[in-house]
């Protein structure tokens, strides 16, 4: 068997001067991690957060890993899922924190999805009032998105994301080798996200991924290049705009439904997932941008045909169970952080690749469009 040490590694750096990163990306970081650390960290003490399912299959690897490296390290393992990026489990991880008395130069290491980044890089970026912090992002959206930027936070049930901080990693390792114990369901969620790059910015990359996204999904070198494209497409975006005071608000292409439908369906992963959300809010701002007359049809049915072909929903009737009323969802977007002045901000497109920061929307528009493509 090929050691950990010897595995191909692609490098994507985060740009961003005096808080600068970089991302690894390949088989065997987690094996490596202890070293990588060491080496750029030496004499930190280490509390990895992740989550049950990830502890089951990750965490003696990177437990062994630290060890190995001479790394102090303890670990806290909370419940799966998006209720736990939440005030409990915040407080909880805080708590453990303080207890453990890790000091501010030491680390918190993420072990873990989008949730657990999230959660823990909060928790780093308010504790003794920033702590160190390292991304292990074992889900393709993680690896592709949330490990990278710095956007930290929790949810309430006034909508997601509204408690956080933006909070850089010192270092992002993404192994890729984590993703073949990940369910079949969450990587087509990390999907949406990659293909969100093609449709900011990078036509090309979209068209490469309608052409290549079997091989993608199936592993190997397809799979590592597209995290690789898209984590130079997110870090290209965070190193001109780190905290989304223009175009860094791109990023949130289908956000503005998604979150709300996420809020709505109570953060319920058993309904609706983050990247499905995501897929679903694509989808929806494309459909929009037609209807304003901003973009083609046909660039819209592409999208949807793309998503929905490879088995992610794109449409609110895809979800399961009753949804809110329009005028619910409507209420859960005026609670979107791109709010300005009360006027909704969305991100629109003129075409695949092709998107932009539309401003001062009328939310009586939002809410008949809403209340057309409401299934219920
Ligand atoms: N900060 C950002 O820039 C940013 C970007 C995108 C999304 N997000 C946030 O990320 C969250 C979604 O992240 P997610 O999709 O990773 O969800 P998640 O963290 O809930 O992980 C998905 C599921 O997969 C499991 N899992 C993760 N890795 C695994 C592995 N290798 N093997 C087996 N199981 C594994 C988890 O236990 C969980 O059940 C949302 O809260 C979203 O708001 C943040
Ligand atoms: O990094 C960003 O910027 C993003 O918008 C990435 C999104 O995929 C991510 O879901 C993010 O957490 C959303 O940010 P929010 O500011 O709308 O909460
Ligand atoms: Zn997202």
């Amino acid at each position: 068997m090929q050691d950990a040490a010897d595995m191909p590694v692609t490098r994507v750096e985060v740009g961003l001067g005096a808080r600068a990163y970089d991302i690894l990306i390949g088989p065997g970081l987690v094996a490596r991690a202890g070293d990588e650390i060491a080496r750029r960290m030496a004499g930190v003490r280490c509390a990895v957060v992740t989550d049950e399912n990830v502890a089951a299959v990750h965490l003696d690897a990177l437990a062994d890993s630290l060890g190995r490296a001479g790394v102090e390290h303890s670990a806290i393992t909370l419940d799966p899922g998006e209720k736990t990026k939440s005030f409990g489990p915040f407080e909880r991880v805080v708590d453990a924190l303080l207890g453990a008395r890790l000091e501010r130069g030491d680390l918190v290491i993420a072990l873990g999805g989008g949730v657990i980044g999230d959660l823990a890089g909060f928790a780093a970026g308010v504790v003794r009032r920033g702590m160190g912090f390292v991304q292990v992002p074992t889900s393709l959206l993680a690896q592709v998105d949330s490990s990278v930027g710095g956007k930290t936070g929790i949810n309430t049930t006034h909508g997601k994301n509204l408690v956080g901080v933006f909070h850089q990693p010192r270092l992002v390792l993404a192994d890729t080798a984590a993703l073949d114990t990940l369910p079949a369901r969450e990587f087509r969620a990390g999907y949406a996200e990659m293909v969100k790059y093609g449709l900011i910015d990078r036509p090309g990359f979209f068209d490469w991924l309608e052409r290549n996204w079997r091989d993608v999904f199936a592993g190997g070198a397809a799979r590592v290049e597209a995290i690789a494209e898209s984590c130079r497409a997110k870090a290209a975006i965070v190193a001109r705009d780190e905290t989304e005071a223009g175009e860094r608000a791109l990023l949130n292409l289908g956000h503005t439904f998604g979150h709300a439908l996420e809020a709505a369906t109570g953060y319920d992963g058993r309904r609706l997932v983050h990247g499905e959300g995501v897929a679903i809010g694509m989808t929806l701002a494309h459909r929009f941008s037609v209807r304003l007359n901003q973009c083609s049809a046909d660039d819209a049915e592409k999208v949807e045909a793309h998503l929905a072909g490879v088995g992610l929903p794109t449409r609110m009737a895809d979800i399961s169970g009753q949804l809110p009323g329009a005028e619910a969802l409507l209420t859960y977007i005026m609670q979107d952080k791109k709010v300005s002045r009360g006027a909704l901000t969305f991100i629109l497109t003129r075409g695949i690749g092709r998107s932009y920061i539309a401003k001062d929307l009328p939310a009586a528009e939002v809410l008949s469009f809403l209340r057309e493509n409401h299934p219920g």
